[in-house]
């Protein structure tokens, strides 16, 4: 059955953004460019921009506090929810030595054995683990502390997730492997990088079957979209470029049929590049695999370019697509300086989250507003954005906003219209902030000179910057560590700067999205001084 056609097919729903009052999602339906319309946005506003609830509660609802044995059992729930599925969950598979070392081209010294020779090859120890959480809160009522500590004392718990990198022992012989690749969703800056250096180190293990599947899931079964033979050689300079090598797509799929193309075409390890939807696909194949107790290994590498992945610092590609965001920031910026009233308006991507938004408003400095889908907003009347545009224009001459394509959506028409995956197709948030602007200066009569910039596109297309190109070296490098050490279901990600394997469920249970009452969202308002328009 295709996924599309499936209600019970696992989809991904995103849940409420945190902060947003229930009363905000107002499902009327209309344009608010004409005049009637324009009342009835109106009186949309007007009850959508109620007070936004502040709780102060701990969100642990599920924990008994009473009990005075919770933080060992929430520990041990932990363990568990993070254990990370191995092949040997369903085969009796014996492991042999891993033939990957740091010391390759030297010739292990005769009296080099245990501990002094896991040190000599470079190999992670499958108990290390990297430390999740490490702030203390004091109280509940601090910045941040809302949805990160523990009961009415706000106690700090040990949250344990497992190190990645090269194991000792390995579950797969090289030689016979065949290792696929596959890039899923929209374009992300870094594909290409990771995809180089999974096919470097399955080529350093001795992998010498590896193969890239064409355009995302639709590779596996849409006819004439052949397998793309990889090789060290092949996938050489294709980091110079931004896009996919292979490929993207979203939507159609059928989770059966394409464990069926990965049994027909003897994939022992599949890599996975794509953000929620892709990750939801993966676990579902992984799943799949199992029932059919196959020998595959299904490794996910977080792609997501609004940085959208729960319990990760940042996925890559995100970082690129900040930089690049500003250089929109700064042209729409000078056109600003330089006019009389120059108004500049840039959209940038975030369906649900609002990260590419806050940082390049951070970053950039320049940005009077920054709007988020997270903080809703009111844009007519008192505390209002129009009347604090009015303000600045008044005492600076211009006036910056940076907005995010899912912010303000409550206040827009909302189509119901979904794209191929499944993802809900959203109002243009920068067109219609464009023309509330345009209309309500010309209606109180003050010159004001908007120009508007969609840098969309232009930041998703080019290729990774340094320190991407890092991050999604590591992520690349892990994904293929992790396959050998036997795990799959995971995905290689990167938290409190330490490189991890999480298992996929734990990252795809919701949107990353921004913490209103985070201290990062605190400084984007100092930054901005821009106030609460509510
Ligand atoms: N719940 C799901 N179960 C199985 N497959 C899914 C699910 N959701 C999405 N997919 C598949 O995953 C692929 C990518 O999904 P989607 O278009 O949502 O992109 P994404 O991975 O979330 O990346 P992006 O960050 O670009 O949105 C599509 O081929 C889609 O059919
Ligand atoms: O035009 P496309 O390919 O659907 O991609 C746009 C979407 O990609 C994302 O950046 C990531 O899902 C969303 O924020 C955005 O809505
Ligand atoms: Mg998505």
């Amino acid at each position: 059955m295709a996924l599309a056609s499936n209600p019970k097919a696992l989809r991904f729903i995103a849940p409420k953004p945190p902060g947003r009052n229930s009363s905000m999602n107002i499902s009327v339906s209309c344009l608010p460019h004409s005049k009637s319309n324009l009342r009835e946005y109106e009186k949309r506003e007007k009850e959508a921009s109620l007070p936004v609830e502040v709780k102060l509660s701990s969100p642990r609802k599920d924990i008994d506090f009473s009990d005075p044995n919770w933080k060992a059992k929430f520990q041990d729930d932990w363990d568990k929810r993070f254990r990370l599925p191995h092949i040997t969950d369903i085969l009796d598979i014996k492991p042999k030595p891993s033939p990957f070392s740091l010391k390759k081209s030297r010739t292990v010294p005769e009296d080099l054995n245990g501990d002094a020779l896991d040190t000599w090859n470079g190999y992670v120890n499958n108990d290390d683990r990297a430390l999740l959480k490490v702030i203390k809160y004091a109280s509940p009522t601090s910045a941040g502390a809302e949805a990160e500590c523990f009961g009415p004392d706000c106690s700090w718990i040990e949250q344990w997730v497992h190190r990645a990198g090269p194991r000792k022992e390995i579950y797969y012989e090289p030689k016979e492997v065949k290792a696929a690749i596959v890039t899923c969703g929209g374009l992300c800056p870094g594909l290409n990088d990771v995809i180089r250096q999974i096919v470097f180190t399955l080529d350093i293990y001795g992998v010498k079957n590896i193969v890239g599947i064409r355009f995302g899931y639709r590779g596996f079964f849409e006819k004439g979209l052949d397998e793309v033979p990889l090789s060290r050689k092949v996938v050489e300079n294709i980091n110079l470029a931004g896009g996919s090598f292979l490929g993207v797509s979203r939507g159609g799929g059928n989770i059966s049929e394409i464990v069926d193309s990965i049994q027909a075409r003897r994939i022992d390890m599949l890599f996975i590049l794509g953000g929620n939807g892709t990750h939801a696909g993966a676990q579902a194949v992984h799943e799949e695999c199992r029932r059919r107790k196959l020998k595959v290994s299904i490794i996910g590498v977080p792609k997501t370019i609004d940085n959208d992945i729960l319990l990760m610092d940042r996925t890559f590609g995100f970082d690129t697509a900040v930089e690049e965001a500003l250089r929109a920031i700064n042209s729409a910026y000078i056109e600003a300086r330089s006019a009389y009233h120059g108004i500049g308006l840039v959209k940038l991507m975030g369906r649900s989250s609002g990260f590419i938004a806050m940082h390049a408003s951070l970053s950039s400095g320049q940005i009077d507003v920054c709007l988020i889908p997270e903080v809703p907003f009111k844009v007519d009347g008192p505390n209002g954005l129009l009347e604090h545009l009015e303000r600045l224009i008044q005492d600076k001459g211009f006036a910056m906003i940076c907005i995010a394509e899912g912010a303000g959506q409550e206040l827009l028409q909302k189509s119901n219209a979904t794209d191929a995956s499944g993802n809900p197709v959203l109002s243009d948030s920068g067109v219609f902030i464009q023309q509330k602007i345009k209309r309500h200066f010309k209606e109180i009569g003050v010159p004001a000179d908007l120009k508007y910039i969609d840098p969309t596109y232009m930041v998703r297309a080019c290729r990774a910057n340094a320190s991407d190109a890092i991050l999604c070296t590591v992520l690349g490098q892990n994904a293929v560590h992790g396959a050998f050490a036997g795990f799959s279901g995971i995905t290689s990600g990167v938290c409190n700067t330490h490189y991890v394997y999480l298992p996929i469920p734990e990252v795809i249970s919701a949107p990353r999205t921004v913490d209103p009452n985070s201290r990062m969202w605190h400084r984007t308002l100092t930054s901005t001084g821009q106030p609460d328009f509510i």
